[in-house]
């Protein structure tokens, strides 16, 4: 820190402003009043700059900022201005010209600065830097769309953290879902002018009272402002009304559509992003922020709003009242603001150490209750009784500060409060005396001021809050705006489908990477034959269940490709390869509807007969017209409701109601009983000419019985053919084969013994 201090500072300014005004004495100046100002404000300037920037300690802190060079130049040269402009409106300067160095003027200069700085540091240069960050993210957007021919951006990595306040870019995203409402807004905001104008008529129609109080002069001016005073505000009150229900209608539409458009965006994105983003996470921005933003936009927007058309007309009201008190009002206001912020600031700060005191003694108490068998076996009670009475006297001393601090904020702010409104009427009361204004005028003027002074307050707190939750809501457009990292599916939609699926050097790996040690298929070429059940078998975490996802187009392989009747998958229709192929896993899931409603999950044209059909082929009809309300019966969440057998089975219908013509049977049946697991089998391998079947089974009697079995290992196809085939061959399906019979007997055996 300088030993400069401001105040040695402050005195060493006066010593220069004594000594120009003794120069301003001297013969040869004594004429030149004008050259002495603008001179004098120059040295001063000039000298003050040179203290300022070479004191000891590297300068005045602060000094060698903008603010500080802009602060300089409203100290030194605010009067030679204010003074020249006196001179050019033809106006009497003799006072400024002889006077400007008297300590009146001098501490009105300080004032002056003050003022000019609090301004310039805690509100302009806010505004100017939230405009300079939208002109600079205007030029940094034109330049990287830059020219047209240059190369296209790649696909997106996912949502990205971009600047967390680009308000702008957002904002004109909203825009895009508020213009099929823009009659609307249009109206509101038409509907907010009026009703503001009208609110101006209470203290406008006040002064002409007092007016007609002071002179009763016109008899009928009395009764005439009341009528116009209360027609006025009761038609401002209406149209608030209406113009509030319009725009909360119109931004709960603009909330709807932008939510569901969220949901849907989500819903299109690839299997990929759902495995790296949280579930708590895209609810959240399906549901938490679009309610944040619309509460934003529908509460705090509309005050900013409301406020702000008011704040226009009370500033213009004010002016034509009296300009000179309305800047005495913009002056005093910084000042009103800052000082309770000063105090705000250290009264937040104590309540924040009081929370955490408090938060110390409540870990004191949870942590005694926790461990009483401790304490009581200790015998320590009046030990943690004295700990806690000691983190309870921190609390009470910090409670003490917390209150003197909020006595003296509240305190703070009445009374700048009050010493504006004191300084707006001794000035009023002189300008009255002098006959500049009229009484009734300076009655208006306070009634006004007093909901300037809010008004600006109100757009002040609300606006930063509106911005805030416009900027927090990048996130939600990034969603709306991603485009999935999957290539897009096909047209082909052929009527005739024979059901050969072919993976042709398939390597693939989660990350996205091409990497050895990654891979999790490494080279895969199988073939599924139509009308034949082809078993995929090998240890855990081998690749299977990848192999079905890949299928399902959840993801795209990094190399080789799959064919399905010898053209590669994506060039079928999404919607038709999910018809198509229709997969049952392990973890199916029910959601929490009717079984009914399960089995024609997405199927909802399919008739009752149909869905018959589809449960007996699953061996569930029977089981399920067994359940209290039968195929009405609500299956819980997730299922809950019907056993892990019966959950597989109402699965398998459901893949069987689209008519598949493959398929893939993911350890589908693992929860099931042998018995029941081989009726099922028995059913759906009978129908096998319909369509094609893939069976992946840890359960080595079942995959027996298919027609080709393939084998995989470590992303690798190890062996293949039919299980006569490989038990004859002696490799790692005979080795699985007598495994599973080893699991079996010795299981068989346990079971005997118990008996
Ligand atoms: N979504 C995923 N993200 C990252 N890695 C995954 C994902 N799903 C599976 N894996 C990994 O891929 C590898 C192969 O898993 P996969 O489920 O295909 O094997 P599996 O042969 O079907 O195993 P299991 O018989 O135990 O079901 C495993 O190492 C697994 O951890």
């Amino acid at each position: 820190m300088s030993s400069f201090s401001p105040l040695l500072f402050a005195c060493l300014d006066v010593c220069v402003v004594k000594a120009i005004r003794l120069v301003q004495l001297s013969p040869l100046l004594l004429p030149h009043p004008f050259l002495t100002l603008w001179g004098g404000g120059l040295t001063r300037a000039g000298l003050l700059a040179l203290l300022a920037l070479t004191s000891p300690g590297g300068g005045l802190p602060g000094m060698s900022s903008f603010e500080g060079l802009q602060s300089f130049g409203v100290l030194c040269f605010h009067f030679p201005v204010y003074t020249t402009l006196l001179w050019a409106l033809g106006m009497p300067t003799e006072q400024e010209l002889w006077g400007w160095h008297s300590w009146e003027r001098v501490l009105q200069g300080y004032l002056v600065t003050a003022v000019a700085w609090l301004y310039w540091s805690r509100y302009v240069s806010s505004l100017l830097l939230s405009g300079g960050r939208y002109i600079s993210s205007l030029l940094t957007r034109a330049v990287s769309e830059g020219p047209k021919e240059g190369p296209k951006e790649g696909p997106k990595e996912g949502p990205k953290e971009g600047p967390k306040e680009d308000t702008s870019a957002s904002l004109k995203r909203l825009m895009g879902y508020m213009r099929p409402y823009v009659g609307r807004i249009v109206s509101v905001l038409f509907l907010v002018t009026l009703s503001s104008y009208g609110e101006m008529a209470i203290p406008h129609y006040t002064g002409r009272v007092a007016d007609w109080i002071t002179n009763e002069d016109a008899p009928d001016a009395f009764t005439e402002a009341i009528v116009f005073m209360t027609l006025m505000t009761a038609a401002s009150a209406v149209l608030e009304f209406v113009g509030d229900l319009i725009y909360n209608v119109t931004m709960s539409l603009v909330h709807t559509s932008v939510q569901g458009a969220v949901f849907q965006a989500v819903l299109k994105q690839e299997i990929a992003f759902f495995d790296a983003t949280k579930t708590g996470e895209l609810v959240s921005r399906v549901t938490t922020d679009t309610n944040d933003m619309s509460e934003a936009l529908s509460e705090k927007l509309s005050l900013v709003m409301w406020y702000t058309a008011r704040f226009g007309f009370l500033l213009y009201f004010m002016v034509i009242q009296s300009w000179k008190m309305t800047l005495l009002t913009c002056m005093g206001l910084p000042i009103i603001w800052f000082i309770p912020e000063l105090t705000g600031d250290f009264h937040k700060a104590i309540a924040a150490k009081v929370q955490e005191s408090l938060a110390k003694a409540n870990q004191v108490a949870t942590e005694t209750f926790s461990c009483m068998k401790t304490v009581r076996s200790f015998a320590n009670e009046d030990g943690e009784t004295e700990r806690y009475r000691r983190r309870l006297e921190d609390t009470y001393a910090l409670n003490k500060k917390e209150s003197l601090a909020y006595a003296a904020s509240t305190w703070a702010n009445s009374m700048t409060t009050m010493a504006l409104k004191v300084c707006i009427l001794y000035y009023g009361g002189t300008l009255v005396t002098r006959g500049d204004v009229s009484s009734g005028d300076l009655v208006s003027f306070v009634l006004y001021e007093l909901q300037f002074a809010s008004a600006v307050e109100a757009v002040m707190h609300y606006y930063p809050a509106v911005k805030k939750a416009i900027g927090a809501s990048e996130k939600i457009f990034e969603y709306l705006e991603r485009k999935p990292q999957i290539p897009p599916d096909g047209c082909l939609a052929p009527g005739n489908l024979e059901g050969r699926i072919q993976f042709k050097n398939v390597a693939f790996s989660y990350s996205g990477t091409t990497n050895e040690s990654n891979l999790v298929l490494k080279d895969v070429s199988l073939e599924i034959k139509p009308g034949r059940v082809t078993a995929l078998v090998g240890l855990n975490r081998s690749g299977k269940s990848t192999c079905v996802k890949l299928l399902e187009r959840f993801y795209q392989p990094q190399a080789g490709e799959i064919l399905l009747d010898g053209k590669p998958l994506q060039d079928y229709k999404d919607q038709y390869l999910h018809d198509k192929i229709a997969v049952v896993s392990q973890d199916c899931v029910l959601f929490a509807r009717s079984v009914r409603e399960n089995i024609k999950y997405g199927c909802e044209d399919a008739s009752d007969e149909d869905m018959h059909a589809a449960a007996r082929l699953a061996s569930a009809h029977e089981f399920i017209m067994e359940l209290s309300s039968g195929y009405d019966t609500d299956a819980g969440e997730k299922g809950g409701q019907v056993s892990g057998g019966q959950k597989q089975r109402i699965a398998i219908a459901r893949a069987l109601i689209r008519r598949p013509k493959i398929l893939i049977l993911d350890n589908a049946t693992s929860d099931l009983d042998a018995e029941n697991e081989y009726q099922v089998h028995q059913e759906l391998l009978n129908q096998a000419n319909d369509y094609s079947v893939l069976l992946i089974s840890n359960k080595m009697n079942v995959v027996e019985k298919a027609d080709h079995i393939v084998v995989l290992s470590d992303g690798i196809i190890k062996e293949e053919g039919s299980h006569e085939e490989l038990m004859q061959e002696g490799g790692l399906y005979a080795d699985l084969v007598k495994k599973a019979e080893c699991g079996f007997h010795r299981k068989e055996e346990e079971t005997n013994d118990t008996h």
